[in-house]
């Protein structure tokens, strides 16, 4: 086909890579980039020789380029958000001698100002998109879907298209994963794509919630069921969830008796109120998220191996962070703009070095540690740039060789410490200008004031 052009060959495919304004990319089968435009790097702010020879998933943020190299289905006009614009998106397989051996991107109207505009009206189309949420949120509260889970490592993919095929049948899950692995925004994407979803979505956080008030919370009250009771009663969390989703946030923690009654109405399908003789069907989904190994609390006879089969019909296994290194480039990025957005602050990227750095630590804390010390590094920042001094001391040359042995408690609290700190000497200690720069609540800042003596 391509004799047509065998006069200038060359110069017009060289036109085509280099003087168009788009932005191209090629990968091989394994998903390592073999070609990279000038376009494409100056947009993603690389040069060609760092960029040929990485990994796609290292250097274009939220791509699917990989996925198209091994599965041989092209994607057209696929909307995709790179360095906060919505850019669209067209990948194709290549194939040689009826093999597949890689994939060829564009992507369109990078910076034109038609682009601009339609940029501007997606992004207005998605504020409408997002208030739809919220309001869906305040009836049902889910908040999250998988668009909102970032990272296209291989093992975070696995996971979501397992979310796919489970999410719309009623089965029971139980979600695995270390602390801050993002169990519970898997656990409202599950809600968000099955038939419930316009239902309820109620979590219960067991680890939470006093011994003695679990049941009440969980079953609810009849009027004047105890001294101290509401007159009008209460529902439990199970009728509020009626038709829904049921999430039991760590659910390893929930006391034994408790865990006898919930047995019983996943056997049966029916609560009862306290105080109250009648019992009443409920329909609810339950998801389950623990960070602990429930096999070992049954062996320590604190969690019951009748429960245990009950809620682990399906289980999902959330990968650690250090696992799924690729993800750490992309959810840092993702997470400065997060941050930077929300917070009014200009810092939009990070130093190669603080990028190498957190591709090398171990995160014992996982997604919610990032977002921790990227909080943190952001209202230290000087300029638009984090760099290695903005980070916390434990993650300094010297601090992070001490911390190798602390728990996970000790870390995460010296972070907090540190960041409420630094915020505090900003706003010249004033309490309330430093609780909204943290986005927190004031009173939950007094109390970490209160908490670490400042
Ligand atoms: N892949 C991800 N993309 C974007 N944000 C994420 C991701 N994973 C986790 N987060 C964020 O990290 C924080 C912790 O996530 P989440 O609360 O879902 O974790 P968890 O596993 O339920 O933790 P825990 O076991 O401590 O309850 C949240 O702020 C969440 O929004």
């Amino acid at each position: 086909m391509l004799s047509a052009i065998r006069e200038y060959k060359e110069e017009i495919i060289e036109t085509v890579f280099e003087k168009s304004h788009f932005c191209f990319v090629a990968i091989d089968k394994q998903g390592f980039i073999t070609y990279l435009n000038e376009n494409y790097c100056q947009f993603l702010g690389v040069t060609r020789q760092e960029a040929v020879g990485q990994h796609v998933t290292a250097i274009i943020e939220n791509t699917r380029m990989h996925i198209v190299a091994e599965t041989g289905q092209e994607e057209i006009a696929d909307l995709q958000y790179i360095r906060e614009n919505h850019m669209i998106a067209n990948r194709i397989p290549v194939f040689s001698g009826g093999h597949l051996v890689g994939a060829v991107g564009t992507v369109l109207y990078r910076d034109t100002k038609e682009w601009m505009k339609m940029n501007t009206h997606i992004k207005d189309l998605l504020l409408e998109i997002e208030n739809y949420r919220k309001q869906l949120h305040e009836a049902n509260g889910a908040t999250y879907s998988l668009h909102d889970i970032v990272g296209s490592s291989p093992k975070l993919l696995e996971v979501k298209e397992k979310v796919k095929k489970i999410a719309p049948g009623d089965v029971t899950i139980l979600l695995q994963g270390e602390s801050g692995t993002g169990k519970e925004l898997f656990a409202h994407s599950i809600h968000q794509l099955s038939e419930r979803h316009t239902k309820p979505f109620v979590k219960v956080n067991c680890a939470a919630i006093p011994e003695g008030l679990l049941e009440t919370e969980l079953f609810g009250y009849t009027p004047g069921a105890f001294t101290g009771a509401k007159k009008e009663g209460k529902q439990g969390k199970f009728q509020l969830a009626d038709g829904g989703t049921l999430f039991l946030d760590e659910i390893g923690d929930m006391p034994l008796n408790a865990q006898v009654k919930i047995l019983r109405v996943l056997q049966e399908g029916e609560v009862e109120r306290i105080g109250s003789e009648h019992a009443q069907k409920v329909d609810v989904r339950i998801i389950a998220a623990t960070n602990q190994s429930l096999e070992k609390l049954i062996e320590q006879q604190r969690f019951r191996e009748d429960l245990y089969y009950r809620i682990n019909v399906l289980q999902l296994k959330i990968p650690a962070l250090r696992e799924r290194p690729e993800d750490i480039r992309v959810l840092a990025m993702y997470l400065i703009h997060k941050i930077a957005h929300r917070s009014g602050q200009r810092v939009m990227d990070a130093d190669p070095d603080v990028l190498a750095f957190f591709q090398g630590y171990e995160w014992p804390g996982n997604v919610r540690e990032l977002e921790n010390v990227i909080e943190s590094a952001v209202h230290l920042a000087n300029g638009e740039t984090i760099t290695m001094d903005d980070l916390p001391d434990q993650m300094q040359p010297d601090g992070y060789a001490e911390n190798q042995n602390r728990s996970l408690q000790d870390i995460l609290e010296k972070a907090e410490l540190q960041a409420i700190k630094q915020t505090l000497k900003k706003t010249n200690g004033n309490k309330q200008k430093a609780a909204k720069l943290l986005d927190i609540g004031k009173s939950s800042f007094y109390e970490k004031v209160k908490k670490y003596g400042l």
